[in-house]
């Protein structure tokens, strides 16, 4: 009798089936969604699925539209079989799991009803419920964006009134949709302002994505920032590849180290920040998306703009707000504050705890820290690593910076890390290299004799040259 009712069932709704399921522009509805999102059948058969969905099952348009979604049951997880099952049995359906692809994911199956309580289909909705806090759970998460959200925010966070005066100009300015430009020396805490701003880890939060720039090549650019359409012809893995920008759509994008872009990738940005779409690779479609954005830029900005190596264009749209972090040398109260809190972090679990003494208070309150928080950092982990329960002046240790010059490789004249005291002449460049290349020949030969061998010369040559005076 149920297969009768069935059949009935579906001859009404099919008789009742309004129309706009069937108009192409349905499919741009679908797309609009913040959310993944599918159309089905009665049946089971997906008719329409966006973009985002695609991602999320790592499955493209071409293996979904036109199949029933229980064969995809196997491939994209088990949650995948609970809708269809659901589906089956025109059942509502809220539920949450986790995707094969490791994406805890929350999906919801509306059944679409006439008038008369006919079903003519199904809506899937499937989203991830709070990318940036699962970003924090490093046992569940495999996402790619894992590396980019970073650490969380840290707990032994200092404040003082400056700090929470730039934190809280920041977070009014993001709210109102604001580019915020972030610059100070390195170690400042650009970034561990951003991710306050940005709200990164606050339950329920949107998406922040931490872009290092510094580590976008133009090679790369396009495919990291954009994401790689899955299927085309760009596209080694099939799978495709979700760019920074659109798992940031919603939230925050944070381009840190601004400043290691190309110009030719500084321009890429500027015409993404105009209207706020972008094609992926492989794909003639433009995507919209919606993303605040934080940058941080080093002090060499100012320099940058002056000489042509930083686009003005992209700097007013980025510095809509512009945030200075100070540096930390003179400034007894951050110094403080920051000590305290670290100090803190490090006699956590720790026994027995660390206590400052007055002369090592002395010290960090009288460095100049040119590495900045990090480097205060550094130098109170070195004292914890060293001193008992007490640290003494002899435990302030400053880190030890490599040496620049690097050792010698060729002749004193050509190693560029060294400047002649007086600017040498052609002959004297050419004498030098000479008595290098002897010189190395016979240590590397043994003897005068087949060092000269060796280089195809006299042996008198060679011995008058490498007596002559230098
Ligand atoms: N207010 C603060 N209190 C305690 N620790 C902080 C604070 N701000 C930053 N830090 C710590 O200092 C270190 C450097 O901070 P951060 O990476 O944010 O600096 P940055 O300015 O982004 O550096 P860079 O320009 O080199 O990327 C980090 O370990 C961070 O956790």
């Amino acid at each position: 009798m149920k297969f009768y009712g069935n059949d009935i069932a579906n001859l009404a709704h099919r008789r009742l089936r309004p129309t706009f399921i069937d108009d192409p522009m349905f499919s741009t509805f679908l797309e609009a969604l913040p959310d993944g999102a599918a159309l089905l059948e009665t049946d089971g058969t997906i008719k329409l699925v966006n973009s985002k969905l695609e991602l999320l099952l790592n499955l493209n348009k071409g293996d979904l539209v036109g199949k029933e979604l229980a064969r995809h049951a196997k491939t994209a997880g088990p949650i995948i079989h609970k809708v269809s099952t659901a589906l089956q049995q025109l059942k509502r359906l809220e539920i949450s799991g986790a995707l094969n692809s490791q994406r805890q994911v929350a999906a919801s199956l509306s059944i679409l009803r006439t008038g008369d309580g006919g079903a003519y289909g199904a809506l899937l909705v499937m989203r991830e419920p709070n990318r940036a806090a699962r970003t924090a759970d490093a046992g569940l998460e495999r996402f790619r964006f894992q590396e980019e959200g970073g650490a969380p925010v840290t707990a032994s966070y200092a404040q003082t009134p400056a700090l929470r005066a730039l934190s809280k100009q920041g977070t009014v300015a993001l709210e109102r949709g604001s580019a915020i430009l972030l610059s100070g020396e390195s170690g400042t805490g650009k970034t561990e302002l951003a991710r306050r701003i940005g709200k990164m880890n606050e339950p329920g939060a949107a998406p922040f994505v931490h872009v290092n720039c510094g580590m976008l090549g133009d090679a790369q650019f396009d495919a990291e920032m954009f994401g790689i359409e899955p299927g085309s012809t760009m596209d080694a893995s099939t799978r495709g590849k979700l760019g920074y920008i659109e798992a940031a759509d919603g939230g925050t994008l944070f381009l840190d180290h601004v400043t290691d872009l190309s110009l030719a990738c500084q321009m890429k940005l500027v015409a993404f920040f105009e209207a706020q779409t972008f094609n992926r690779v492989g794909s003639a479609q433009r995507r919209q998306v919606q993303v605040k954005v934080i940058a941080a830029a080093n002090r060499t900005l100012p320099d940058m703009l002056a000489d042509g190596r930083f686009r003005e264009d992209l700097y007013y749209r980025l510095a809509v707000v512009s945030l200075i972090l100070p540096p930390l040398r003179g400034q007894s109260d951050l110094i403080r504050a920051v000590a305290e809190a670290q100090l803190q972090r490090i006699n956590y679990g720790r026994r027995p705890t660390l206590k400052l003494s007055e002369e090592f208070w002395e010290k960090l309150l009288g460095y100049d820290y040119p590495g900045n928080i990090r480097e205060l950092s550094n130098i109170l982990e070195h004292a914890a690593a060293c001193a008992d329960d007490l640290a003494m002046a002899e435990h302030f240790v400053t880190p030890i910076k490599p040496a620049t010059a690097s050792p010698k490789a060729g002749p004193a004249i050509l190693n560029t890390d060294e400047t002649p005291a007086t600017p040498a002449s052609f002959r004297d460049l050419v004498q030098e290299f000479e008595t290098w290349v002897l010189e190395k020949s016979i240590a590397e030969n043994g003897s005068k004799r087949s060092a000269a061998k060796a280089l195809g010369i006299d042996i008198a040559t060679l011995v008058r040259k490498t007596n002559r005076k230098r």
